[in-house]
């Protein structure tokens, strides 16, 4: 896979445009952070990044998740890899998963310890573990690359960080929408700061302290 580069990327709603002009490239194997205050363009980032590099099927945790609540966890996580199994597959998976699909999925939910709620719909779940399903889905679908808009926002402490060391083991190169600029500097490598649809900041975490991203918010 070679670098991903945005050029003079710009979006609009109407007439009024929130983001850009905006250039950014991105190297492969590089996990980044997009940090910015509410409003700054985040998430419309993230979806002309999707829109733009659609030809390397990323994989998208969006913000609202985009679950299914009458579904179970397990199919949840299921959909990640539908396009991998021909039709009548997923429709038998949807009355009786195959044991090699649990078998995948449930030590992935392990891992992100909600292998309990395997087979409860996602729909009674607190924000926390449907975030943590999301996740698995996410994780589930592969490939090279990952977007992800606030993937922790509703976990604290371990859990968030048990969250984003499974993300970014999973996938080599991420850009991750993040307000928790602690882990957003622990677990990238890069820092992009968005203010007002514009990059204002672009530099390696490691030579970042979350004071220096105070003037961003
Ligand atoms: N569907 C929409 N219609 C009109 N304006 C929108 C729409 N979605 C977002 N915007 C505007 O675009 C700008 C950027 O929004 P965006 O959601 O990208 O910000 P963000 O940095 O992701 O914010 P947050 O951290 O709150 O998720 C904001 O001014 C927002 O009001």
């Amino acid at each position: 896979m070679n670098a991903l580069a945005l050029r003079d990327a710009v979006a609009e709603y109407g007439t009024i445009r929130v983001l850009g002009p905006l250039s950014l490239t991105l190297a492969i194997g590089e996990h980044v952070a997009l940090v910015g205050k509410s409003g700054a363009g985040k998430s419309t980032l993230l979806s002309v990044m999707f829109d733009h590099w659609r030809d390397r099927h990323p994989a998208l945790m969006p913000q609202d998740l985009g679950l299914v609540p009458t579904l179970s966890v397990f199919h949840n996580v299921y959909m990640g890899g539908l396009s991998r199994r021909r039709g009548w597959y997923n429709l038998v998976t949807l009355v009786r998963p195959f044991g090699r699909d649990v078998r995948v999925i449930l030590p992935l939910l392990e891992r992100l310890d909600i292998a309990d709620k395997c087979w409860t719909p996602v729909g009674e779940l607190s924000g926390g573990e449907r975030q943590r399903v999301a996740a698995a889905r996410a994780i589930h679908q592969g490939g090279d690359l990952l977007l992800a808009d606030e993937p922790v926002s509703a976990l604290d402490g371990p859990l968030a960080e048990q969250l984003m060391t499974a993300l970014t083991t999973a996938y080599p190169t991420a850009v991750l929408a993040m307000h928790d600029v602690e882990l957003a500097l622990r677990f990238t490598d890069r820092v992009v700061g968005i203010a007002d649809g514009c990059i204002a900041l672009d530099e390696p975490s490691h030579r970042l302290t979350a004071q220096d991203l105070l003037p961003l918010y």
